[in-house]
């Protein structure tokens, strides 16, 4: 007699998606709605940027997409669950040196990774961990430990550390909020070249309306638990491709300041008087 097929965490998405909601709300203790009834589609390898209020509910629909925290009700679909996360705090394990901080997670799935790749060929986590470390520029720091790195560098072995399992979907909750401008501006345009290269799906949550901008395909805005609006941001194809030196001067163009008025404005009006 053949085996029952058991329901697996992972359902068929719709239209593609890498994460699909429906009607998705998340109720706490004392009824308060964090997420009330929300429809979303994430489609897979765009970039998607969730900005509102601070308490709108950003971080539990991210939690949400994530897989952390699960639904009072409704539905979500994960065509994945290849997913790692970017926090503003870095998090580094300050005993282990950069290079063990970035090996780490390949070490926590190393039965999966066995079970998945062919025998023999494939890369060891520190050839994997130096190639992540290479591409956020970090190569002459592998030895160091955390205390001894600035904090923009502490970020870089952060994505290194998400990227390095090559995950489907990358996730980030205010990545960049504590770190000064000009570095916020660069790391950015980090994210933006590790995306072009590998084509992941990310959701960013962010405070800061230029950022989403910057790093988004569309810009979902969020008041009280709900989806107010979501814009397909227009000058994603301009911000896509631009160096980090001349991302200044895209923030400069007319298009750009546009867009950015549409979206205050639209956060304004959701908040009220
Ligand atoms: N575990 C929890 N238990 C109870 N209430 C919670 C919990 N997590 C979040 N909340 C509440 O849910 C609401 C939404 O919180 P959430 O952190 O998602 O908002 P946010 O938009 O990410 O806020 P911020 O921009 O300040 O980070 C807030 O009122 C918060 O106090």
């Amino acid at each position: 007699m053949s085996p029952v097929p058991t329901p697996t965490t992972i359902a068929p998405t719709p239209h593609q998606s890498a994460v699909s909601i429906r009607s998705g709300t998340v109720e706490f203790a004392g009824g308060h709605r964090a997420v009330a009834s929300v429809d979303v589609d994430v489609r897979r390898a765009e970039r998607l940027a969730i900005v509102g209020q601070s308490g709108c509910g950003k971080t539990t629909l991210l939690r949400v997409i994530a897989g952390l925290q699960g639904l009072t009700s409704g539905d979500c679909h994960r065509s994945t669950d290849s997913t790692s996360f970017v926090f503003q705090q870095p998090a580094l394990l300050p005993w282990r040196r950069v290079l063990d901080n970035v090996t780490l997670p390949l070490e926590l799935h190393a039965r999966r990774r066995l079970a998945h790749r062919d025998s023999g060929a494939s890369p060891s986590p520190r050839q994997l961990a130096l190639a992540a470390l290479a591409e956020v520029e970090l190569s002459n720091a592998i030895d160091r430990f955390p205390h001894q790195l600035s904090g923009g560098m502490k970020m870089r072995v952060s994505i290194a550390r998400a990227l390095v399992t090559r995950p489907d979907l990358l996730l980030l909750d205010e990545p960049f909020a504590a770190l000064d401008d000009l570095l916020r501006t660069q790391l950015g345009s980090l994210v933006t070249q590790l995306w072009r290269v590998h084509q992941f799906t990310m959701v960013l949550v962010t405070h800061n309306i230029a950022e989403a901008i910057a790093l988004s395909d569309r810009i979902c805005i969020m008041h009280a638990g709900r989806i107010e609006a979501v814009f397909d941001n227009p000058i994603a194809s301009v911000t896509s491709d631009v160096a980090s030196d001349s991302e200044s001067d895209v923030r400069r163009t007319a298009a750009f300041g546009e867009f950015y008025g549409v979206i205050t404005d639209r956060l304004r009006a959701a908040a009220g008087p």
